[in-house]
Parts: C-alpha cells; sequence; structure tokens
C-alpha cells in the first residue's frame, strides 16, 4: 500500500481486510465478528478506483493524509491531499457552507484518487466516534480535534499534578455526548510518589476509585520504565488508535517513548534544525507503536472546553442517582429538606468537592448550550428573513 509511483491509481479490488501498513496506522481490524465500520463498505465499492488514506494533519487550505506508518525511509508515506472544494475553511461564513465539524479532522479515514502531487480526497468515511471541543472566541464554535480514536489516556502525575477535579473534567470532555472514545486514567510518575510517601500511590487510586464512577478505568505507572509501561497493554492491540492527554509535564512524552520500547533520549530533547537553522522539536501526528495500535499526538487536545453537547449524567451517574432520591423533582441541593444529595456529602459518602465541581461544570455545559441555541436559532433566522426578503424582491420585480 505504500505509494510507489505507478502503484498509486491501479485499481484494487474492495477491502475487506487489511493491509498491515493501514493497519499500523489504525485501520480497524475485520473479521467475521468485526465487519467494518457502518457505511464503508458502500463507500469503498462506489469508489474503485480510490484507496483508503488517514488524515493526519488538517490546514486552512487542505489536509496531510498518510496510507502508511512513516518509517524514516520512504519519501512519500505521507502527502498532502487537495481536500473536497466543499471542506476548505472560507474567510467568512458561506451560504450551504459545511460546519467545521461535518469536515474531516485528524484521525478520520478518507478516499484518495490520483497520484501524489496531485492526490485528492474523494470522500470522507464516517466516523465511529468523536473528541469535540467548544473553540475559543466570542462567538458560538465547535471544533472537532480528533475522530475514529479507541482510547484517551488521560495523563496526571502522582505530584502537585495530581488533581481529581481536573480528571473529572477530563472525563467529561473525552466521553462527550456518549460518541467519545473510553477515557483510561493514567497515573504516572509512581516512582516519585512512592518515594516521598510510602503508600502515596495506593492512596491515589482509591481516592479516583471514591468518586463513584464505577465504570472507570484507573491504572499506575512509572513511565519512564518499559516495562511498567505493560500496564496499558489492554487498550494496544492492532488496529487501535490512542490519544494522550493531560496538563505539561504529566509524562505524556515520556510514556510515548516508554510504549515505543526506546531508551530514553532526554524528554523534551529531541530536537533537530529545520531550514532556518532553528531548533525544532521532532513531531510526529502518528507514531505506530509496536504493539500494533497507534498513537495519534495532536495539539488541539490540550485545552478542553465544553460544547454544550457533553453528557453530565454519564460522568457524574453517582450524583445524578442521590438527585432522584430527593423529596422534590426540582431540589436544588441547597437548604431543601429531604435532600438525598446533602445526606450523602454529610454522611461521606459524596465527595463535597466533586458536588462542587459537577454544579461547576453543569453550569459550563448549560452555558455553552445555550450559545449553541442562540447561534442555531440566528441561522434559523438568518434563513426566514433571506426567504422574506427574496419574496418581496419576487413580488415587485417578478420572479427571476
Ligand atoms: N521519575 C519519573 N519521572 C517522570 C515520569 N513521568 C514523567 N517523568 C518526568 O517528568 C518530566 C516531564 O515529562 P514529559 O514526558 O516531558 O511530560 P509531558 O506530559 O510530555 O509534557 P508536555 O510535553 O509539556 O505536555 C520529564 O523530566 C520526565 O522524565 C515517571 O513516571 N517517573
Ligand atoms: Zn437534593
Amino acid at each position: 500500500m505504500r505509494l510507489e509511483s505507478g502503484h498509486a491509481s491501479r485499481p484494487r479490488p474492495i477491502l475487506t481486510s487489511t493491509s498491515a501498513e493501514l493497519q499500523a496506522i489504525g485501520w480497524p481490524l475485520v473479521g467475521p465478528a468485526d465487519p467494518l465500520p457502518a457505511g464503508w463498505a458502500a463507500l469503498l465499492k462506489a469508489h474503485p478506483e480510490a484507496r483508503p488514506a488517514r488524515i493526519i494533519e488538517q490546514h486552512r487550505s487542505g489536509y496531510v493524509v498518510a496510507e502508511a506508518p512513516d518509517d524514516g525511509e520512504s519519501p512519500v508515506s505521507s502527502y498532502r491531499a487537495e481536500s473536497l472544494p466543499e471542506w476548505t475553511r472560507p474567510a467568512r461564513y458561506r451560504k450551504g457552507e459545511v460546519a467545521p465539524e461535518e469536515r474531516p479532522a485528524v484521525g478520520d479515514w478518507v478516499l484518495v484518487e490520483g497520484e501524489v502531487p496531485k492526490a485528492r480526497i474523494v470522500a470522507l468515511l464516517p466516523r465511529w466516534s468523536a473528541i469535540k471541543r467548544g473553540a475559543a472566541g466570542e462567538h458560538y464554535k465547535q471544533q472537532l480535534i480528533a475522530a475514529n480514536i479507541d482510547t484517551v489516556f488521560v495523563v496526571c502525575g502522582l505530584d502537585d499534578d495530581f488533581n481529581p477535579r481536573r480528571i473529572e473534567r477530563y472525563l467529561l470532555l473525552v466521553r462527550g455526548t456518549g460518541d467519545g472514545p473510553e477515557p483510561v486514567v493514567v497515573l504516572t510518575k509512581t516512582d516519585l510518589a512512592e518515594a516521598a510517601t510510602p503508600g502515596a500511590v495506593e492512596a491515589a487510586v482509591a481516592e479516583l476509585r471514591a468518586l463513584g464512577d464505577d465504570t472507570l478505568a484507573v491504572r499506575t505507572v512509572n513511565a519512564r520504565d518499559t516495562t511498567s509501561a505493560r500496564a496499558l497493554g489492554e487498550w494496544l492491540a492492532p488496529g487501535r488508535t490512542v490519544v494522550l492527554v493531560g496538563s505539561s509535564g504529566a509524562g505524556k512524552s515520556t510514556l510515548t517513548n516508554s510504549l515505543l520500547g526506546i531508551e530514553r533520549m532526554k524528554t523534551g530533547e529531541v530536537r533537530e534544525r529545520d531550514s532556518k537553522g532553528r531548533h525544532t522539536t521532532t513531531h510526529r501526528a502518528l507514531i505506530p507503536l509496536p504493539s500494533g495500535a497507534c498513537l495519534i499526538d495532536t495539539p488541539g487536545m490540550r485545552e478542553l472546553k465544553p460544547t454544550g453537547e457533553e453528557d453530565v449524567t454519564e460522568s457524574f451517574a453517582d450524583i445524578e442517582a442521590l438527585a432522584e432520591q430527593c423529596r422534590f423533582r426540582d431540589c436544588a441541593h441547597a437548604r431543601e429538606p429531604g435532600c438525598a444529595v446533602r445526606a450523602a456529602i454529610e454522611s461521606g459518602r459524596l465527595d463535597p468537592q466533586r458536588f462542587a465541581n459537577y454544579l461547576k461544570l453543569r453550569d459550563e455545559v448549560a452555558g455553552a448550550a445555550d450559545k449553541l441555541a442562540n447561534r442555531l436559532a440566528q441561522k434559523q433566522d438568518a434563513k426566514v428573513q433571506g426567504k422574506t426578503l427574496n419574496k418581496r424582491l419576487e413580488d415587485k420585480y417578478g420572479k427571476r
């Protein structure tokens, strides 16, 4: 599947199983029990001349896609592909524009036709998962950060970085509307924490367990130790795609290196000179792991703001269940009699800080949801006004 001139446009049979190279960049394993994701077979059939590729970078004017892992030798394992015209980002809103979240994002699978440098994307394969966030700025905007991700490692150092409240925020945003990937909390720096305070690792895990989020997977690692990183093997099977999130210094690069099984180069010093002689950190957007899984590194994951579509009830099911038992349906859990939430806090069954964080995140999500509703209403207004104006012009000048 590597792109060698002459091979690129040769028609191939429809993919039902896949080549090792596509799989190394996350093409899902296909077997009798695992069919291709919904809608894929039909699109592959509709474009018999096309070949699948994965988006690894998104730019204003187009995309960089890959059909094989970048092995450092092959000149064209990733390349720029021209996008469908409706996906190029206009300077201003245009009528009939494709919403940002409906255009391909990093991690999406597309179908490509033509040889490099004339390769062009002809279709977007339906994504099975998405990570979204609210974009910064005055007006409501949604941003799709990554698609087709199986697992997100929420990386958190067991030093000053350890903060259950921030973990709760990550979990809410990663899970999104329910179409998000599975979050796994990865606590790093077990070696440092244990040396400072014996029992600290166990205590931190217990604290997360006590949150009342029963479905949550938690693992502890020394990110600098390859053997220790094997604790994550469960999520690194062939054909799987993972993403790492977490604050600066949490150990994401260190963990990546350990998952790659390479001896520690000094993290943060993997640098080379660019054409202008500056030092730049080498960046690879898609990293195939020896386990057969692949890792996507996208800068967009650093800050996550709610889109307004997140399902607070899923991440805080324990509090929602308590609220059901309050005497009043609309209990605000403040001073109402018969409040089951306050009772749980008083008896020590619910952490007051978790409750406070729930209220905060719920308000943030509600605030974003309001903005989203406004945007939809405005679009609707603009449409109605446009129609009214057309009608008036027609009445005056006749149909044109
Ligand atoms: N002892 C020990 N040190 C660790 C561990 N994980 C990370 N570190 C160290 O912590 C520092 C920061 O780790 P990085 O991997 O650079 O953190 P990062 O999350 O990639 O940070 P950004 O690139 O800023 O987002 C480095 O000096 C690592 O060597 C661990 O499990 N044990
Ligand atoms: Zn209540």
